[in-house]
This record gives C-alpha cells, sequence and structure tokens, in this order.
C-alpha cells in the first residue's frame, strides 16, 4: 500500500483498511489494539535476543570478529561512514556469523504454540484436537546428526569456497535448523530480521570499535550459558552482555 506522500502505509492505517476475507468485516478497536504490541514485540524481542548472542560470541572469539572487521574494512575500501545496504552483499562472512548465531542461539527455543484441527497421528504419535504443540526449535539445530560439533560456535561451516553457502532458513526444502518456525505461520519478519541483525553487527564491528564482555574468562562457557525463561519469551544471557566498546587500534602506517 501506497500514501499520496509516497511512503508506504503505516502499519496501523494497513490495520484499519483491513477487510477480513471470511468474516466479510473490518478488525475491531481490541483486535487492532492487540495487534500492535504483537508486531513491535515480535520484531524486538527475538532481534535483541539474537544480537545479543551474536555480539556475545564475537567477544568471546576474537578471531571471529576479526574476520567480520577484515571483510567490512575490505569491502568499505577507503570509506569511514557507514554500512549501507550494498555493502551487505560483500559481507559473506558475516552472514554465515549470522546464520551460525540463529542457529546455535535461536532466540525462540520452542517457537509458538501449533495445533491440529483434528485428532491426527504423525509419527506413531496421537495429537489430539486443541492440544498445544510446540517445536523443539533449538534441538534441531543442535542435533549433531545433522550438524558436526553442532554446539560449537563455527561460522564457516555456512561458508562453501565461493561465499555463504545458498542456505535456505525457511526450510521449505530441508529442515536443519528453524529459527523464524516453518510453514504457513512461519515468522512474517525473517528477512528484515536478518538484515537488522547484519547491519548492527557490521555497525558494531565497522565503528572502528573493539568490543570486550565484563567479566569474560577466556574459554569460560559460562559468560554464554543461557537464563530459563518460559516457552514464549526469548532466550536471553544469564549473565547479560555488558559491552565495553574501545577505539580499534589501527596502525596508520599499515593502513596507508
Ligand atoms: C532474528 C529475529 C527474529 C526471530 C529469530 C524471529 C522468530 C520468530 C518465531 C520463531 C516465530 C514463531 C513462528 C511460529 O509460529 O512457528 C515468530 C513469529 C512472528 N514474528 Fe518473528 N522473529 C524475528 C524477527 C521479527 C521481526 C523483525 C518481525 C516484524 C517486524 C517479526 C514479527 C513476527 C510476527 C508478527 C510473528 C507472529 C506470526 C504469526 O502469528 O503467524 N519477527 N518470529
Amino acid at each position: 500500500m501506497q500514501k499520496e506522500c509516497g511512503f508506504p502505509a503505516p502499519y496501523v492505517d494497513t490495520l484499519l483498511d483491513l477487510q477480513l476475507p471470511d468474516d466479510k468485516r473490518k478488525l475491531e478497536d481490541g483486535e487492532v489494539v492487540s495487534l500492535c504490541p504483537e508486531f513491535l514485540n515480535a520484531g524486538t524481542h527475538a532481534t535483541y535476543a539474537a544480537l545479543q548472542w551474536i555480539m556475545g560470541n564475537l567477544v568471546k572469539y576474537p578471531h571471529i570478529q576479526a574476520r567480520v572487521f577484515e571483510e567490512i574494512s575490505g569491502a568499505m575500501g577507503e570509506r569511514r561512514d557507514e554500512v549501507k545496504e550494498e555493502d551487505l552483499q560483500k559481507l559473506p562472512y558475516l552472514k554465515a556469523v549470522i546464520l551460525e548465531g540463529l542457529r546455535r542461539h535461536p532466540p525462540a527455543h520452542f517457537g509458538m504454540p501449533h495445533g491440529v484441527s483434528q485428532d491426527v497421528a504423525l509419527g506413531g504419535h496421537a495429537i489430539p484436537q486443541n492440544a498445544s504443540i510446540y517445536f523443539m526449535e533449538a534441538e534441531i539445530g543442535w542435533n549433531s546428526n545433522l550438524w558436526e560439533d553442532p554446539m560449537e560456535f563455527k561460522p564457516k561451516r555456512f561458508l562453501n569456497g565461493d561465499g555463504v553457502e545458498a542456505f535456505d532458513v525457511t526450510g521449505s526444502k530441508e529442515i536443519k535448523m528453524m529459527p523464524f518456525g516453518a510453514g504457513r505461520r512461519i515468522c512474517p519478519g525473517y528477512g528484515l530480521g536478518i538484515l537488522y541483525l547484519e547491519f548492527f553487527v557490521a555497525e558494531n564491528v565497522n565503528l572502528n570499535n573493539e568490543l570486550h564482555l565484563e567479566g569474560a574468562i577466556d574459554g569460560d562457557d559460562d559468560d554464554l550459558s543461557e537464563k530459563t525463561v518460559l516457552a514464549l519469551m526469548p532466550v536471553l544471557m544469564k549473565n547479560p552482555l555488558k559491552a565495553h566498546l574501545a577505539p580499534r587500534v589501527i596502525d596508520e602506517a599499515e593502513a596507508d
């Protein structure tokens, strides 16, 4: 939808204009009110959780952070301004880091509850109508039959010789991880979520900053342990990331 001013219509306007095809009616005020926070919360909470985990891993593994930095510096050349959308196309290793972050630390471990409209038998299990069904989304990405060393943070597993492997995060061909769910109710913001993460991580590393995690001890897995949360909440760090940004020392002679 395009408004007369040329900008896309705000989300609320699209809801006010919406005509439900089956019920042949518009949304009621209460429905509009409940859809707005769902959209805002779903879009922000999962994204910041994913960002926290990815940044934590960049701090914990400085060689991965250094490779991201090198890749960004190479793509931007002499420029010292912000990372632009076209720069992201030249950053396959960054994309691999984001995918590995979503595989190893999917913000929603169980996704949203799903159900079946009638009793069914699936894989030898009886699934009753109206039962709430959760998918063990994190466990799928940690399956050692699908991934080598699944609990290790290894972005290069998503790279082939030419750059990032064409990985289908929607699981339409095969499901090896499902950080955004799968099927008809897959997260509608998955493309935007990945784009946000690429921008945020690239900008943080590009600002010529070195990231430090407060209290981090090299190789201590406890630093990246998970906080236990309710099924529908994003999984965050038990010891929240407190990043310190310090100027990266650039050897000007080398830079010249
Ligand atoms: C890294 C970022 C994100 C992750 C990991 C994520 C993950 C998920 C997951 C697992 C679901 C449940 C899917 C299911 O039913 O099985 C979901 C639903 C949803 N997400 Fe995201 N999401 C992210 C970003 C976003 C963004 C940026 C938006 C919007 C701007 C968004 C909007 C939504 C909405 C509206 C739903 C509910 C869809 C429905 O009820 O059918 N998400 N997301």
